[in-house]
């Protein structure tokens, strides 16, 4: 179902905001539920579309699948049906969403042979998985590529651990191949190993079911491979990327808003990138108060010199949150260059910001320059499609803050990634229907 939200904006939200369970880890999680016969139990598991499209697979696998309450599901993978992972639905399914590709490694392992359409996600420039591949390759796996069908087929009587320097730390290829080294003959060394707290979660769970991984939260993995791995209990960590978006929305609505439970330790360099915008927060033990403010500015460099914001693997500000940087800048007193490294096209939503009102210049496809409204003019409500998840979301904290009536269709985009985001804003007293 690919609805729109009609959203009357300008109003002052207020209230306190649970984050969901971490989309990215979701995903990670539940493709390491193939590595055992035993039941995994998973909690706070986001009730969002990429996440329950995984879900399913999971059971078109054979995975067996309690719901035990809202959130919470035990996996018991004790009777896969292989012909389903080569068959016409699977490739309809797992090209759904992006992190379906993560089924490739537990595959391997645990099966020693994996199949996988080009996954889906967003739209945001070229999303190469030759990391992925090179890493299972070195571990000892076949691969082929069906390039009229978009296929891909890796086969591995045995996967022998190695050191392997990855060409670049990529979030979902670091997770493959950990998954695939855990059972490995052997030692594998995993360097330049991207250490997203997603990954450090895995590899926590991973160690609870019996692997023997070392350096998690560095770059540089250690895991010496065992026989077998047995069931385990995970809990998800809030969702970091949601609880950006909400420092942003109070923002730009000049809102008071506290944030619940948000694990600090793993926000990284989050909260600081926003108090470089200006915004006021306050960390109140677990969560995060910011209150009303009718103005912020950016600050400068020490040496006087504009403020850039830009994305970089992990303990790096993560890109998934710049289009919300972006937004928020609109609104702020002072200029900022935000600087997307990592996606070629993730910046293009400038457009729709820029008709409503707002001051930005797109430099070239990685980089804009927003000179900021200091809340002196606001936004104009306007008609607008989501182009991807998190800049559907920004779309959204626009509209909220403009003035006026917004529509914004294509919010499947937006439903991939936040649970009921209009029920959760409405009672923060905001005005967003669904039609
Ligand atoms: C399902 C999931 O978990 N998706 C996340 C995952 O995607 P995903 O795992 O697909 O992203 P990767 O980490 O592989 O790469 C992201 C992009 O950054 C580039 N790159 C990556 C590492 C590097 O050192 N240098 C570099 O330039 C890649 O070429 C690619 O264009 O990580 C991304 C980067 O945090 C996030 O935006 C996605 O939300
Ligand atoms: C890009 C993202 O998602 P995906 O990798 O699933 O497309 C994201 O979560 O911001």
């Amino acid at each position: 179902m690919n609805g729109s939200f009609q959203i009357r904006g300008g109003k002052r939200l207020s209230g306190e905001i649970t984050p969901q369970g971490a989309k990215n880890e979701a995903l990670q999680i539940l493709c390491a539920v193939l590595l055992t016969e035993e039941p995994v139990r998973v909690k706070n598991i986001p009730d969002i579309h990429d996440v329950n499209r995984l879900i399913e697979i999971l059971g078109d696998f054979g995975v067996k699948i309690t719901k035990n309450s809202h959130g919470d599901f035990t996996f018991q993978a004790n009777n896969i049906n292989f012909d389903y992972i080569k068959s016409k639905e699977f490739k309809k399914d797992g090209a759904k969403l992006r992190g379906s590709i993560m089924l490739l490694g537990p595959m391997l392992a645990r099966f020693g042979e994996a199949y996988m359409p080009t996954p889906g996600g967003d739209k945001i420039g070229r999303r190469r998985l030759d990391t992925h591949f090179q890493g299972l390759v070195e571990l000892g796996a076949s691969f082929s590529y069906d390039d009229e069908n978009f296929f891909y087929s890796l086969s591995a009587k045995e996967l022998v651990g190695k050191f392997i320097h990855l060409e670049e730390a990529s979030v979902t290829g670091t997770a493959n191949i950990v998954m695939a080294a855990v059972m490995a003959k052997g030692k594998t060394r995993i360097y330049n190993a991207a250490c997203e707290p997603y990954l450090q979660q895995l590899c926590k769970m991973l160690n609870r079911m019996g692997a023997n991984i070392s350096g998690i939260g560095s770059n540089l993995l250690t895991i010496e491979g065992v026989e077998i791995l047995s069931g385990t209990e995970h809990t998800m960590l809030p969702d970091m990327v949601e609880i950006g978006s909400w420092i942003g929305l109070a923002a730009m609505t000049k809102s008071e808003i506290t944030i619940k439970n948000v694990n600090w330790n793993q926000l990284g360099i989050i909260p600081q990138t926003f108090q470089k915008l200006g915004i006021q927060l306050e960390r109140r033990g677990e969560d995060i108060y910011i209150p009303a403010q009718e103005n912020y500015k950016i600050s400068k460099f020490i040496d006087g010199s504009i403020l850039t914001v830009s994305d970089a693997p992990w303990p790096g500000f993560t890109p998934d949150l710049l289009s919300i940087i972006l937004v928020v800048a609109t609104q702020a007193k002072g200029t900022v260059l935000v600087h997307q490294k990592m996606f070629e096209s993730r910046l293009f939503f400038v457009d729709k910001l820029i008709d409503m009102g707002a001051q930005i210049i797109l430099c070239d496809p990685h980089r804009a320059t927003v000179v900021g409204l200091n809340h002196e003019f606001p936004l104009r409500g306007t008609t607008m499609v989501s182009p991807d998840i998190r800049a559907g979301n920004a779309l959204l904290i626009a509209a909220l803050s403009a003035e006026g009536k917004s529509i914004i269709h294509n919010i499947e985009q937006i439903d991939r990634g936040y649970e009921n985001i209009d029920g959760r804003l409405r009672a923060l007293g905001a005005d967003i229907e669904r039609i």
